[in-house]
């Protein structure tokens, strides 16, 4: 069943156009990974997915029905500088503000709530930070409690934005494992990174983007050096290429 559906997508930014006729669907059980070159749209196609950004036209569909902000089961992990961190409050208050939009305004977390984002801080081994303000903490706790802030929301689908930048090894890794389980258990996953040996190694499959999809297929499927140069702009002495002759 697809969890996501883009159909004939445009956007336009300051009078350009950003993002052209994209088509991408998304199935359960899938881990897909958004790969393209610094200004292809990728964080303007998660945003618009997220309905943050007006479409010029076509239409994003999550779990058949038309995304709106807030209401639909959409994890979304922002790229790390993009958020408040300066803001007085705790990591369990941050997490538990990934419900906000289930909870609703002037409402109060319940039991489920709390069990959510506990169950969310203990998939991303944060359990014992939860009382410690968010502005104290380093740059690889905090992006762990971000994937638990998109976790608390119990997301259908999950929208990662760099998950992996300015990571250490050991990060990574429990971040990757933990994105490949979710893929597994009835989620789907949608990641932006510029880590293609990651991406190539770990997911099920790969949408190049630079405007429009340029190619969208499993990472064995993607033999074809010329679809990377065109996405990526390179020619074949690129060390791109040799990435891919090795993987
Ligand atoms: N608010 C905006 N107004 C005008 N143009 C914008 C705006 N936001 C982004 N853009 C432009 O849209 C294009 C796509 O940007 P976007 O951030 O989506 O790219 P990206 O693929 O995520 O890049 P990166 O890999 O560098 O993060 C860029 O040319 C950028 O300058």
């Amino acid at each position: 069943m697809s969890v996501l559906e883009v159909e004939n997508l445009s956007v336009d930014l300051g009078g350009r156009p950003v993002l052209r006729d994209i088509e991408l669907r998304v199935d359960v059980g899938e881990f897909v990974g958004l790969i393209g070159p610094n200004g292809a749209g990728k964080t303007t196609l998660l945003r618009s997915i997220l309905a943050l950004i007006r479409a010029a036209s076509g239409q994003v569909l999550v779990e058949g029905r038309t995304a709106k902000p807030g209401r639909s089961r959409l994890g979304y992990v922002p790229q790390r500088h993009e958020f408040a961190w300066d803001f007085p409050i705790s990591v369990e208050n941050t997490v538990m503000s990934g419900r906000a939009g289930r909870i609703g305004l002037f409402r109060r977390p319940g039991v489920a709530d709390w069990r959510a984002a506990t169950e969310a801080m203990e998939r991303v081994q944060i359990a014992d930070l939860r009382t410690r303000p968010v502005g104290e903490l380093s740059g690889g706790q905090r992006q762990r409690v971000l994937v638990a802030r998109a976790l608390a929301l119990q997301p259908s689908i999950l929208l990662l934005d760099e998950p992996f930048t300015g990571l250490d090894m050991p990060t990574q890794e429990l971040l990757n494992d933990l994105f490949y389980q979710l893929s597994c258990e009835d989620k789907a996953v949608l990641m932006t990174t510029h880590d293609l040996v990651l991406a190539l190694e770990s997911c099920t499959r790969l949408a190049l983007l630079n405007g429009t999809i340029i190619a969208d297929a499993s990472p064995g499927e993607l033999e074809d050096h010329d679809v990377w140069k065109r996405t990526f702009g390179v020619g074949e002495n690129s060390p791109l290429m040799k990435i891919l002759k090795v993987a």
